[in-house]
């Protein structure tokens, strides 16, 4: 084998480009994705997409942000596209810079280009600093700044950016940190095709998606209780319209640990008897690594006792009841 041959990349990565988005830092965090093919889109549908037509082995997506939550056109995509899985969790820690082309003031700026969940989240910076701005939505951060050099140049224009844009492009930095909070964080996805599962680490996260049965007193609460009879702790619970009429509803939820896991495994069951439409999106490592908790009285060994009683019973094999 020749030595280009060696290194050629095996696997392919799909992220929100140009370069230098918060979603290429994600894919920076995973250590498989180092010395890959990369390539950039320009929305979660395209990401995903590519993962779909087999043109990439892998997505990074953003799916939450701590001050704007979820993300919903990637919910959506992730409830209706064909069956993907997420694989893993990454945490970026963001935070905005207000860049205009060299010469701009802060009081000649009329328009503002930003990603909407950037823009959502320095509203109180922009409705104090620029009270007149109008908004102009572009498809990612990077793309926000490189849109300032678009034919014909718009005086007035700024963008909301990353603070690295200025290695990559000639912009003046208006105004530094202009998030509403300066602890925000986005939460990052990355989505393959179905296959194995990643191994249960005792620190996972199982993702899915249900829907309600329609017009049925106390669904939402019959739906909580799959988890909570079960001792599984959701960490997200967002509801997001089906959209074909008003009122239809499906859940996105993110439970504590991991499908293997008897009591998660035994919730999935409840929700899947109970839910008309239920979507397993994924159990996988949880980005901050903290170990799932949960009372003695749902672990492994419990839910395994009782369905070897309940297997004798049928048989009529003899039981010792293990001391307790
Ligand atoms: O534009 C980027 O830099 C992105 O990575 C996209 C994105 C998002 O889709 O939420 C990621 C993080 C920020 O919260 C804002 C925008």
């Amino acid at each position: 084998m020749s030595e280009a041959a060696a290194s050629a990349p095996e696997r392919t990565y799909s992220f929100l480009g140009p370069r230098g988005t918060f979603t290429e830092a994600a894919l920076a965090q995973v250590p498989e994705a180092v010395g890959q093919a990369w390539r950039t889109v320009n929305n979660v549908g395209e990401a995903l997409g590519d993962v779909i037509a087999g043109r990439s082995d892998a997505a990074m997506i953003a799916i939450e942000n701590s001050v704007d939550g979820g993300v919903s056109v990637a919910q959506d995509a992730l409830a209706t596209l064909p069956d993907l899985r997420i694989v893993g969790e990454y945490l970026v820690h963001v935070n905005f810079v207000l860049v205009a082309r060299p010469g701009t003031t802060l009081d000649e700026v009329t328009v503002v280009n930003g990603h909407p969940v950037a823009y959502a989240q320095c509203r109180k910076w922009l409705d104090a600093a620029v009270p007149d701005h109008a908004h102009i939505p572009a498809s990612s951060n990077v793309a926000a700044a490189a849109d300032l050099f678009d034919e014909p140049l718009r005086p007035g224009h700024a963008a909301i950016a990353p603070p690295g844009i200025v290695e990559h492009y000639d912009l003046d930095v208006l105004a530094r940190d202009i998030g509403d909070n300066k602890n925000a964080v986005t939460r990052f996805v990355l989505v393959s095709r179905p296959g194995v599962l990643p191994a249960p680490t005792g620190a996972d996260k199982t993702s899915l998606i249900a829907e309600l049965p329609v017009d049925r007193a106390g669904a939402l609460l019959e739906l909580l209780e799959q988890f909570s009879t079960r001792g599984v702790n959701m960490s997200l619970l967002e509801s997001r319209p089906v959209g074909d009429e008003l009122g239809r509803y499906r859940f996105v939820i993110d439970a504590d640990g991991h499908i293997l896991d008897e009591r998660v495994a035994d919730a999935l069951l409840g929700v899947r008897r109970f839910s008309p439409e239920v979507r397993f999106l994924g159990s996988y490592p949880r980005a901050d690594r903290v170990p799932n908790d949960y009372d003695d009285r749902y672990s492994d060994a419990v839910f395994i006792e009782a369905r070897d009683w309940l297997r004798a019973l049928i048989t009529g094999e003899p039981y010792d009841t293990p001391e307790r």
